[in-house]
């Protein structure tokens, strides 16, 4: 096993390239409406949400923290691999801000790139989270066809949400916000692990067919990460935090039921019963970009405030080596998937490692459109 994962032996053979693709954000004022067009486009999401959405932008000079910290991360990774006598380039590109996707494939097929795995910045199942992602490689891969040029073969890496590098470092996030707590409410602090909200509808049909069903393979998803890192936090503690998985960020017509309950409905409910205070853990998200820094750094915890109730944002993996070393991981045990091996996959939790292929009907979009990177 150990010999199929060594990158001495055979590199990352067959790949030649790996992309991170992520979502971008904007890097000023002026970028802050082109880039919600790019988002919404054809989504359907109200005027007066995209109004105020665009305000937390503003709140921040219109710049997202995303693309800084995907520049972060890419520096994490290529240092990591070098490190690991790994030779194997990596490049960036987004689904809705520059460098855009087209542009750094169209760019890995002139530097002769033919055979390429890609990291999603999204860690668990959803149509928003993996299958928009392919369907972003296949408009790619169609407008370079379109151009002539030579349409390299993409695979996307498997969901790594219970990868021990994407886990661990999450656990000792917790750990540390739980150590910033005043200490005569830390004990009785219970944990609310959040991620993105989605609609229901979408939750349920969610991974692959046989997943789907009530909030599908992204609530089951979420829910595992939530038990091991709680578990994880008590056996280090001693401590059994009470938790549950709450939403945020919902977007979308208010008739259209999404996943909650809300984290700030939740941190009232909380206070209301008594809870002496709250660690949020933003499990459904990789970095602390903006669904971090405003709906909970800011909204969420002024909501604490308001009610008097202490709180403490835990980090996302972020640039973490841990994460980066993961990727790594991730990239050599498909490489050797690929080669015809059966590598160990590296996991945590109940559910066992996600597929390498999406099957057919896996995060089904509302409209069907061409989606790369599948059966
Ligand atoms: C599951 C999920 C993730 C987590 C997985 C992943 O990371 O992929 C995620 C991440 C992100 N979402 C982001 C930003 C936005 N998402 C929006 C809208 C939406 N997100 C959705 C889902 C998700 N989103 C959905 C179902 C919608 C409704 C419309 C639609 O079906 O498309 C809108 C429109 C306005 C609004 O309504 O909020 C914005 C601006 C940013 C960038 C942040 C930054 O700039 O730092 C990031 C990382
Ligand atoms: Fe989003």
């Amino acid at each position: 096993m150990a010999e199929a994962l060594d990158p001495t032996a055979w590199g990352a053979t067959p790949y030649d390239a790996l992309l991170l693709l992520s979502f971008g954000g904007p890097e000023g004022p002026e970028d802050v409406v082109p880039f919600l067009e790019n988002v919404t486009r054809g989504r359907g999401i109200p005027r007066e949400r995209l109004k105020e959405v665009g305000q937390h932008y503003f709140l921040f000079g219109g710049v997202s923290p995303i693309n800084g910290q995907n520049r972060e991360l890419l520096e994490a990774l290529r240092t990591d691999f070098a490190g690991h006598g790994l030779d194997l380039p990596v490049y960036w590109g987004n689904r809705n801000w520059a460098p855009y996707l087209t542009d750094t494939l169209r760019e890995m097929v002139k530097d002769g790139r033919r055979r390429i795995a890609v990291l999603c910045t999204s860690a668990y199942a959803s149509y928003s989270g993996c299958r928009q992602y392919r369907e972003n490689l296949a408009d790619a891969l169609a407008a370079l066809e379109a151009e002539g040029l030579q349409v390299p073969v993409v695979d996307k890496l498997r969901h790594y949400f219970n990868h021990p590098g994407f886990v661990e470092p999450m656990i000792d996030g917790v750990l540390r916000s739980l150590a910033e707590l005043p200490e005569d409410v830390r004990e009785g602090a219970h944990l609310a692990f959040t991620t993105h909200s989605i609609p229901v509808s979408a939750a349920d049909t969610s991974g692959a067919p046989e997943a789907h069903g009530d909030g599908g393979a992204y609530v089951a998803e979420h829910l595992d990460v939530a038990a091991l890192i709680h578990a994880a936090v008590r056996e280090r503690t001693g401590v059994d935090h009470a938790w549950r998985l709450v939403y945020q960020s919902r977007s979308g017509a208010p008739h259209i039921p999404w996943l909650e309950p809300d984290i700030c409905d939740h941190l009232e409910a909380e206070h209301a019963a008594g809870v002496p205070a709250v660690v949020m853990v933003p499990i459904g998200f990789v970095s602390d970009h903006m669904e971090v820094l405003y709906d909970l750094d800011t909204e969420a915890t002024a909501k604490a405030a308001e009610l008097g109730l202490p709180v403490r944002r835990s980090p996302t993996v972020g640039s973490d080596p841990r994460f980066a070393a993961a990727v790594r991981e991730l990239v050599l045990e498909r490489a050797a998937v690929e080669r015809g091996e059966q590598p160990a996959r590296c996991v945590l939790g109940s559910l066992g490692a996600s597929h390498d292929v999406c099957p057919v009907g896996c995060c089904p979009a509302r409209a069907p459109r061409p989606a790369a990177a599948g059966s």
